[in-house]
């Protein structure tokens, strides 16, 4: 069986910002794609920022996520208040886009604890960065959500590479026999740091490995924010409904490093990033679209960055009167009681700031 074939990527924009299926897109409002746009800049200006303050060191190693934004912002959108979501490292624009402050993002950025907390009400789990961990964190409690007999539903990030983990295959298995309400929501960006899909497996989709596991499963593009919102709210619905999880691959492609201290220069050629910019990038798809339909509006979009610039402005103002993050923060807030290791460490630790060891 071809899979590329029995998997196509669904799309609703073309890279030409035209209707692909104008029944489908005419569904989606003006003060909708607004949103869309928004989210994306926001997202967009904000990941630009964080990598400029990395290279004048004033946050630690950033992870950039930059034309990955439509599939970030447009499943976030697809949940919703008392929904769960579970990012990786990577996932700063869904958890941005799902309410997390943009102060607090920073935060996570310099090492303080407050980085990892949400504001009250949103159910976002710190980033996970030991990779495919998070999807069992995320199956599990879907399925406490469920033996509660609640409707909320779990929504988890995770890349190309965790599809190689033990973790990933357990996480679903587990939500298919038990029908857990979880959504895995794969971003194929064609890397695990440098190492390319094709390389790391012999599978031609991510989509085919739900598959095995009798989970509904399809792919889309996920530069095509669109197509993003609207098959992930069906699959939201769907675990919503009891009818289980549902595996959603979005392709994109991350322009930037795997993070600010990756050489991208050493796998990747410049020109294909400079095409890949020029033809399949999600913001300038959907400002294409928006002028198709007559409602890109500059005046808007001036006001927009404007607005934006000011709320980067005060986060950081806001972060920088935090103190600088405590290296004994690191043994706080993950085991109530420290294992025997982590607390010989610690003494370790306090002997070495003391000047008895070194
Ligand atoms: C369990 C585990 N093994 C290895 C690593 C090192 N590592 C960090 S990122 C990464 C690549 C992940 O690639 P992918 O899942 O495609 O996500 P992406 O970084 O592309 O968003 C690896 C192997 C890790 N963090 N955790
Ligand atoms: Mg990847």
């Amino acid at each position: 069986m071809n899979m590329l074939e029995k998997f196509p990527i669904m799309q609703y924009i073309s890279e030409e910002g035209e209707a692909v299926n104008s029944e489908i897109t005419d569904m989606l409002t003006a003060d909708l794609l607004k949103l869309f746009y928004e989210k994306m800049l926001r997202a967009r200006m904000m990941d630009k920022k964080c990598v400029n303050l990395q290279r004048q060191g004033r946050i630690g190693t950033y992870v950039p996520y930059e034309g990955q934004e439509a599939a970030q912002v447009g499943s976030a959108l697809a949940v919703e208040e008392g929904d769960w979501m579970f990012p990786t490292y990577r996932d700063h624009a869904a958890t941005m886009t799902f309410g997390h402050s943009l102060r607090n993002l920073l935060l996570y950025w310099v090492g303080r604890i407050e980085g990892g907390i949400p504001p009250e009400g949103k159910n976002i789990f710190p980033p996970a960065v030991p990779i495919a961990s998070q999807l069992l964190h995320a199956t599990g409690v879907a399925w406490a959500e469920k033996k509660k007999n609640t409707d909320r539903v779990s929504l988890v990030y995770f890349g190309d590479g965790a599809t190689s983990e033990g973790d990933f295959h357990e996480g679903l298995n587990f939500a298919s026999v038990f029908k857990v309400p979880v959504v895995f929501f794969n971003q194929n960006n064609g890397y695990a740091i440098s190492v390319p899909m094709e390389k790391q497996m012999n599978s031609k989709t991510i989509a085919q490995k739900g598959l095995g596991y009798e989970i509904p499963s399809i792919r889309i593009d996920g530069n095509d924010i669109a197509a993003v919102y609207l098959e992930t709210k069906k699959a939201v619905e769907r675990a919503r409904n009891g009818e289980g999880p549902t595996l959603i691959e979005a392709v994109t492609w991350r322009y930037g490093a795997h993070t600010t201290a990756d050489d991208p220069s050493k796998y990747r050629d410049q020109a294909e990033i400079d095409n890949r910019r020029k033809t399949t990038d999600p913001l300038s798809r959907l400002e294409k679209y928006m002028k198709n339909e007559g409602i890109w509006d500059e005046e808007w979009l001036t006001n927009t960055e404007n607005k934006i610039t000011n709320e980067i402005n005060t986060a950081l103002d806001e972060m920088q009167k935090y103190p600088e993050a405590n290296i004994d923060d690191v043994f706080e807030n993950v085991f109530e009681k420290l294992t025997w290791t982590l607390e010989e460490q610690r003494e370790q630790h306090r002997k070495i700031k003391r000047g008895q060891m070194s």
